[in-house]
This record gives structure tokens, C-alpha cells and sequence, in this order.
């Protein structure tokens, strides 16, 4: 029997990661090839993204995608997030030339938080919402607050770019495949501070950390390799990460949904304290996934190094929402 669709709500739908992102949602990459999707796009009520965002939706007519179930173009987030039982938050207001990081973070609070209000008050009590706009922690941890009648759980912030970096990193330096390898992390903030970890991790069984037995690779070329991994694809298209972040943010929500078959995946999730990261703290963690629940992987030690690389994010993940505290 045919599956009854799901409502997935997707904002800044019109820009370069909704473009790369939309498609795979509707034929199935998402949520499995067959849960039928209903797709409520929003954009900025201006009529330039309006009017781009109809020729996204008349690109997806033309593929006759057979889970696409419907279809809705709204600027109203009240109206997108309707029942909504995914959302993905990828709209938000790029640092523009000279723009300090307070201002941006003000810019943003006022959308995050009206999203979230809107979200609280209308979407599915059991809604899975993953922020990608940056500051992607802040964010999020901002949609969180402003939503009190969700569960925080509901509330999750896009790592699984620097998890993907840090994977086919690994894979290059020691010669593995992608696929085989497991168990590790990308701790702390979406931002250059976030710390790569894959002192756990293992090719079928084997230390990861064994094989390379390089500690100033770690530190000097592995970890700023991914953490400016960003802004190095900036400067060689003019434009940032679009299609390897929709892939991210598909990868993200397929292991929330469908389970990570009891594969370590990173996600930012609110802490309940784990590792010392003070609770609420939207922090990339070790997850597992099942049943529609992730877990935070627990009882990893933690070196001093990884101990100093982890303060590091945090001190400016709590920068950040002091920032943001008189907003909320
Ligand atoms: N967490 C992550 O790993 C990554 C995050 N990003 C972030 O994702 C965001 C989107 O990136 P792109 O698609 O490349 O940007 P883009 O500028 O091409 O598209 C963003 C779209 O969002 C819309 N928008 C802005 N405010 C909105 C609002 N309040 N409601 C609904 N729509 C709104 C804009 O009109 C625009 O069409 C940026 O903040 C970017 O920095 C990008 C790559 C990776
Ligand atoms: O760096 C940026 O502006 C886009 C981004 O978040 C990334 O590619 O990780």
C-alpha cells in the first residue's frame, strides 16, 4: 500500500543549496523511495526569490517525480511550516562586505526567531528541524528557544559537511574507501574552530589514528583542511558550498529518519551535559540513530589535546549566544 505523504518544509528554497537540495528530497533520496513528499517551500516575500522560486517549482513539475505528492510556494513561515513534519532551515542573510558578526547574528536572530515561533505554533509536535543557514549552531540553538512547546530534541544544526570533509580526508591520506570508514566526529561550532576527531575511528576494525601516526598532520594539515574547507571552496567557484551541503542535509536527514544502521554520524544537537558542553549548548556530537531518535555516543575519552580543541569551539559557540541573549 501506497505510504501516506509527509509535509517537508524547506526555506531559502529559491538559493543555490535549495536548488541542489529540492530534487533529491522529491525523488526519494530523503526519506526512502517510498514515502511520497509534499514539498512547502519558502521564500523572502520579495518578488525577485518569489518569482525565481516558481521556476524551481515548474523545474520539478517537469521532472514528474512520482513521490512528489504536492507542492506550495509560501513567504508566510506561519503558512510553510503548517503540519510540517521535516523543515529545513537553509534561508538566512549572508555576511555582506564589512558587516560585523554581531550585526549578522542580529540579522538572523530576528528570522530564527520568528521561524521558530512559527514552528511552535504550527508545525507537527514531532517536526525533525535541521538549521543549515549560518551561523548554523547559533541558529538553530536561537529556533530552539523560541519554540517551547517542541521538544528541544526536535532541534539540530548542520555538521555533517565538516563530518563528509573530514571522511574523504581520512580516505585520501590512508587510501581506504569512503565507505569503510567509521566511528568519527566533528565536535563544537560549524565554523573553522569545529575539531575533527579520528582518534576512533577504524577501517574494518583497524585505527585510523594507528595508520597515520601523525600528529602534525593532525594539527597542521588535516584540521585546518577541513575547518577552512569553506571558505577554499569560496575562493575557487566565487560561491560557496552548494551541492555538497544539499548532500550533507539529505545524508543528515535520511540517518535521523531511517536510522544510521549503527554508524557514528555527527550532528549538532542541544547537550544534556555530555563531554562538560553546558546544556542547551547546539554542539556537534557523536550520534547514532535510530527509530527516528539520535544518541549522543557517550564515554569517549577525551586527550588534552582534543580537551583544548574542544574548548576552543565551545568558548566561541558561548561568544555566540551571549550575542544573541538579549533577543531571545
Ligand atoms: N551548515 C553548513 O554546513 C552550510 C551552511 N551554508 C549556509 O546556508 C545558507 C544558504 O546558502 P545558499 O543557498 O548558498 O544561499 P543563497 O543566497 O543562494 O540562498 C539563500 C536563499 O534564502 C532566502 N532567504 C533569506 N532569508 C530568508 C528567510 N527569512 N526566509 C526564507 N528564505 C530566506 C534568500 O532569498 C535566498 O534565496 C547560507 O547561510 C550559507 O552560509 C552553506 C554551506 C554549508
Ligand atoms: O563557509 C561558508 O560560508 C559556507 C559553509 O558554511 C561551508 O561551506 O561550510
Amino acid at each position: 500500500m501506497r505510504k501516506k505523504p509527509v509535509r517537508v518544509a524547506v526555506t531559502g528554497a529559491a538559493g543555490q543549496i535549495g536548488y541542489a537540495l529540492l530534487f533529491r528530497i522529491a525523488s526519494g533520496e530523503m526519506l526512502g523511495k517510498d514515502q511520497p513528499v509534499i514539498l512547502q517551500l519558502l521564500e523572502v516575500p520579495a518578488d525577485g526569490p518569489q518569482k525565481a522560486l516558481k521556476g524551481v517549482m515548474m523545474e520539478l513539475d517537469d521532472c514528474a517525480f512520482p513521490l512528489l505528492a504536492g507542492m506550495q510556494a509560501h513567504s508566510d513561515p506561519a503558512a510553510a511550516f503548517r503540519d510540517a513534519d521535516y523543515a529545513l532551515l537553509v534561508g538566512s542573510r549572508p555576511r555582506g562586505p564589512g558587516m560585523e558578526r554581531a550585526e549578522l547574528l542580529a540579522v538572523n536572530g530576528a528570522i530564527f526567531i520568528a521561524q521558530g515561533r512559527a514552528l511552535d505554533a504550527v508545525a507537527s509536535r514531532d517536526v525533525k528541524v535541521l538549521v543549515v543557514g549560518n551561523p548554523a549552531n547559533t541558529n538553530a540553538y536561537i529556533a530552539m528557544k523560541s519554540a517551547p512547546g517542541l521538544p528541544r530534541k526536535n532541534f539540530t544544526a548542520m555538521l555533517r559537511l565538516d563530518h563528509n570533509r573530514a571522511v574523504s580526508q581520512i580516505a585520501a591520506k590512508t587510501g581506504k574507501a569512503v565507505a569503510d570508514i567509521e566511528k568519527l566526529v566533528v565536535w563544537g561550532n560549524h565554523s573553522p574552530t569545529m575539531y575533527a576527531d579520528y582518534r576512533f575511528a577504524t577501517v574494518h576494525g583497524e585505527s585510523v589514528a594507528r595508520m597515520i601516526d601523525d600528529q602534525e598532520w593532525n594539527a597542521n594539515v588535516f584540521l585546518p583542511t577541513v575547518g577552512k574547507r569553506g571558505a577554499a571552496i569560496i575562493e575557487a567557484r566565487g560561491l560557496s558550498s552548494a551541492a555538497s551541503a544539499a548532500n550533507a542535509a539529505i545524508d543528515h536527514m535520511r540517518d535521523w529518519a531511517l536510522g544510521s544502521n549503527g554508524k557514528w554520524v555527527t550532528m549538532g544537537v542541544p547537550s544534556d551535559g555530555q563531554y562538560g558542553i553546558p546544556g542547551d549548548t547546539l554542539f556537534g556530537f557523536p550520534v547514532t540513530c535510530e527509530n527516528g531518535t539520535y544518541k549522543i555516543v557517550e564515554g569517549l575519552e577525551i586527550d588534552a589535546f582534543s580537551q583544548e580543541r574542544i574548548r576552543i569551539t565551545l568558548a566561541e559557540l558561548q561568544g555566540e549566544q551571549d550575542g544573541v541573549k538579549h533577543l531571545l
